[in-house]
């Protein structure tokens, strides 16, 4: 039987100063009672499967066995998972994500398998061609990965190299791969895991190109696992994290697949080589808006491990004195410390907030075109690519400012903040590179920019443009609503600028795509300025909403969470307000004192809080952030697991440091 042990007097105290109902909060987070029942049933299922506990920590295998491991233990995962299915409801996505970090210590080789091929296949492929694969991929009689991206092309990717030519004779395309640029390069599970993938190749018919289209294909014999010839295929290498995700290469020699494998729901080609057009061919990288939406909401999980574990240490840990003669205090009770950790508790809800409503424009918009309408596809393509950018970006430096807030203790492997720091920096350039996206939002910004001078409709997340051109500026009031409005004439400022750099650069004499370019710092920047306000004036709409039906005393702490978030930012904005809005240096003064008013108000809840993200001990992996507070235990537990520290003297001793020490000595 596992020993139970103390719970850390510290978390005890702070545990028992929380002012709200910590399991009220995880329902609302989870999104019910019963989704947050079914996800903790499945970790304790996990938790109980003997497999699934490493004997030797991950960090000291090799990368090979580690990979290894990796593979055996996500097999398990899926044969328990599908026994729990067999019983009752399919898991919804969001538990077997989070269950999958107590497994996997880091990213599973099967992670694009669920994240992007069954999704393409259901996006893409039509009703004859989900039939076909859909049961199988689901079963997993089939794993698969998305490879689009080459050596050569990642951003831009109607420059992809991968050919696709149609053999009318045949009924065929052949694959080739006619340079080294054109390897793919980076598919999750590629390397040595899956035997098929979506390969997104141009499309030749009859010597004419006719763009990027997306084909399923089998790479790999299913009996032997060898790569069918025509096929090149291996594993790219150690990167800065990710380290099992078995990320490939992958390069075609006159490969051939049948027709029916080029996925046929937007664009066709039929049998005698006729290409029918689909109604918008930007719908080719519907898969990619989906797990941009989906990032969001990572973005909050990971915002939220991190937060977890370094505001559970932070009660834990005394260090210095504030007052001489006094006992050494928890680090929580320094206000900069404060500083650097309830924004991270603060951010996590704002990007949680921000997917729930954002999740359903983009079921709406998949509902439309359904439909054959695509009206809010480009609104939702303009949202899903700055709400990506930034909440990657932000969960990024959320997840190091925690790191950094632990001390030394936040650089050991044991307190997990490295791993969740290579994971979450990965989000920031994959799925569309962190600025290449902010300057995709910028394009559909200038257009709303001219429309809302053309005095048109705009599309509701940039209808504050024409309430900034017909109005006068609002009076300045230290309000939510009101800094929210303040956020929204930065970013209208900023787009207004850009525009006009762009137009400056025109009218002398510059082509559009060169005056674009030379704009292109402002456009980020009114990118990021839009991307702010849609998150403060979404966070600020959703806990007005969810307050009514929550009790009181959570209320005012999600209250005071949405206020912090809100007043961080026009702190760090200040200069930008100062030049956009009617803000003065009086009402940032306020501001300031106010910040640390609600410092000290979400204080004594700041245990409560991460308590309330319910992130099981399995799944932090963190000797600094478990819910029992053992961290000094933990550390030294940990650091007894090391290779070296089963033998009193290593062999390096004799071999290498006894004749140099002797040689030294003469
Ligand atoms: C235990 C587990 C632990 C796991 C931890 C990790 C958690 C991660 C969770 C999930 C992630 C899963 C996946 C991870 C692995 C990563 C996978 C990948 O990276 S896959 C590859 C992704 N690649 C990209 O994103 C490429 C980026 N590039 C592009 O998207 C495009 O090339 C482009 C930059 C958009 C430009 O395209 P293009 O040149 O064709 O277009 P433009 O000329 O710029 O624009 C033309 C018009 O088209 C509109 N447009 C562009 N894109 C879209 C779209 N997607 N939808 C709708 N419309 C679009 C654009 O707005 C232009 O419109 P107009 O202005 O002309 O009206
Ligand atoms: C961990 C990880 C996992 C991945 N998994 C997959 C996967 O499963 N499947 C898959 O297909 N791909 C995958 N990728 C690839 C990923 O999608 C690309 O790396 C990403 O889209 C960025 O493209 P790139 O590498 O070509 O960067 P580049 O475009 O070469 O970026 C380099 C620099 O150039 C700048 N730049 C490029 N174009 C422009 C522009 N138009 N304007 C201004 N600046 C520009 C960028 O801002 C950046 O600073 C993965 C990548 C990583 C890191």
């Amino acid at each position: 039987m596992a020993t139970v042990h103390k719970i850390n007097e510290d978390l005890v105290k702070e545990r028992q100063k929380c002012t709200f109902n910590v399991q009220e909060l995880t329902y609302l987070l989870d999104g019910g009672e019963e989704v947050t029942k079914e996800r903790r049933e499945f970790e304790n299922i996990l938790r109980n499967v003997k497999e699934l506990q490493d004997e030797v920590p991950e960090v000291y295998l090799s990368h090979k066995e580690r990979y290894e491991n990796a593979v055996r233990k996500t097999c398990i995962l899926q044969n328990v998972r599908n026994d729990f299915e067999k019983k009752r409801e399919v898991l919804s996505p969001r538990n077997i994500f989070r269950a999958g970090y107590a497994v996997i210590k880091d990213v599973s080789p099967f992670f694009l398998h669920n994240g992007m091929f069954v999704p393409t296949i259901i996006g893409q492929g039509t009703p004859e061609q989900q039939a076909e694969w859909l049961p199988k991929a689901k079963a997993m009689a089939i794993i698969g990965t998305y490879a689009q991206t080459e050596l050569g092309h990642g951003t831009f990717i109607r420059g992809l190299e991968t050919t696709a030519t149609y053999d009318a004779k045949t009924e065929e395309f052949i694959l080739n791969s006619p340079k080294v640029t054109s390897y793919k390069w980076w598919p999750g599970g590629l390397g040595t895991t899956v035997n098929h993938c979506i390969t997104v190749a141009q499309l030749y018919i009859n010597g004419k190109k006719y763009g990027i289209h997306p084909f399923i294909v089998q790479i790999r014999d299913l009996e032997t696992h060898k790569p069918l010839p025509g096929i090149k295929v291996g594993e790219i290498g150690p990167k800065m994290g990710f380290a099992t995700a078995n990320n490939g290469f992958l390069g075609f020699q006159n490969f051939r697949i049948p027709r029916k494998n080029m996925l046929m729901k937007n664009a066709q080609v039929l049998k005698d080589g006729t290409f029918v057009k689909g109604m918008n061919e930007k719908l080719t990288y519907g898969t990619m808006v989906m797990v941009r939406v989906n990032i969001v909401s990572d973005s909050a999980f990971h915002t939220a491990m991190a937060a977890t574990i370094a505001v559970r240490y932070a009660a834990v840990r005394h260090q210095s004195q504030l007052k001489a003669k006094e006992p050494e205090v928890q680090i929580i009770d320094y206000l900069t410390q404060q500083h650097k950790l309830f924004i991270a508790i603060a951010t996590s809800h704002a990007f949680s907030n921000t997917y729930t409503w954002l999740y359903q424009a983009y079921l709406k918009v998949v509902e439309d075109l359904g439909k054959q309408k695509q009206d809010h596809l480009p609104e939702l393509h303009a949202l899903s690519c700055c709400l990506k950018a930034t909440s990657s970006r932000d969960a990024g430096v959320i997840v190091e400012q925690c790191r950094l807030a632990c001390g030394g203790h936040g650089y050991m492997a044991s307190s997990n903040l490295p791993i969740i720091y290579g994971y979450t920096t990965a989000a920031i350039t994959y799925e569309g590179e962190h600025t290449v996206l902010l300057l995709q939002t910028a394009r559909y910004l200038m257009k709303a920019w001219m429309s809302a001078l053309e005095g048109k409709v705009l599309a509701p997340s940039v209808a504050y443009l024409v309430d900034w051109l017909k109005s006068d500026k609002q009076r300045w009031q230290n309000t939510p609503e009101v800094i929210v409005k303040g956020f929204q004439h930065v970013a209208a400022g900023k787009i207004k600028d850009a525009f006009d750099a762009i137009q400056k650069h025109v009218k002398a004499g510059k082509d559009y795509e060169d005056a674009w370019n030379l704009a292109s710092v402002q456009l980020i920047k009114a990118s990021e300025a839009h991307s702010r306000a849609i998150l403060c004036d979404g966070y600020l709409r959703e806990t007005v909403r969810t307050s009514s039906s929550v009790s009181p005393s959570l209320a005012k702490v999600l209250n005071h969470l949405v206020q912090l978030y809100i007043v961080y930012w026009t702190l760090e904005t200040a200069g930008d307000l100062l030049v956009y809005s009617n803000i003065g240096k009086d009402d940032i003064a306020v501001l300031k004192e106010k910040y640390e008013e609600l410092l000290a108000l979400i204080r004594p809840n700041a245990v409560g809080l991460v308590d309330a993200f319910d992130i099981s001990d399995e799944i932090l992996q963190s000797t600094l952030g478990s819910y029992d507070g053992r961290v000094y235990e933990r550390l030294m537990e940990e650091a007894m697991k090391s290779p070296l520290n089963k033998e009193p003297v290593n062999q390096s001793f004799h071999k290498y440091l006894k004749p140099f020490i002797k040689k030294a000595k003469l």
